[in-house]
């Protein structure tokens, strides 16, 4: 099935708080006109010779202007060497995801964004996700529905 690899790509679900978020960050597309208006996590192609780490400090500058702080992947179905535990994105991406804050900034539509909204976790769905994000939300809304509900001194 992956016979051909497919280029990475980081998403960062950019949450206001790695142990207890309560809202998502999305962002609006411009470009290309076919992904133009629908909305997805900030983040981007990984540059040759980059770590994925490297990606989504850089993207995360470049696009919405901000330093932040990695936290727990969020993994996806795909296997396999660099493509381990990403998301499809169509037949040509793959997208890693990590749960990720800011820690210096405020998120601004700099490039390729021309809107941001932070979602609370009753609202996800309240913007029209582009078609191969719906999957990747649905796992961050579980990821965060599970820590919500959990108390800080709770044993889990
Ligand atoms: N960043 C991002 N890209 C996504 C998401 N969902 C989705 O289908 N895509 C697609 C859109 C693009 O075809 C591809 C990622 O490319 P990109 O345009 O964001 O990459 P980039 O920032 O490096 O842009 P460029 O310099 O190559 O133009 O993945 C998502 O949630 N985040």
């Amino acid at each position: 099935m992956t016979d051909v690899s497919r280029r990475l790509v980081v998403g960062a679900a950019l949450v206001d708080d790695l142990e207890r978020p309560t809202r998502l960050l999305a962002a609006r597309r411009t470009e290309p006109p076919a992904l133009a208006g629908g909305w997805e996590l900030p983040g981007g192609k990984v540059e040759p010779g980059e770590s994925l780490e490297q990606a989504w400090h850089r993207e995360l500058a470049e696009e919405l202007g901000v330093q932040v702080e990695l936290g727990d992947r969020v993994p996806g179905p795909l296997r396999g060497d660099a493509e381990e535990g990403a998301w499809p994105l169509g037949p040509s991406y793959a997208m890693h995801v990590r749960l990720a804050v800011v820690v210096t900034g405020e998120p601004q539509p700099l490039d390729e964004h021309d809107a941001l909204r932070w979602l609370p976790v009753a609202q996800l769905y309240d913007v029209g996700w582009l078609r191969d994000d719906r999957p990747v939300i649905e796992a961050v809304e579980r990821w965060i529905t599970s820590r919500s509900g959990h108390t800080s001194s709770g044993p889990n």
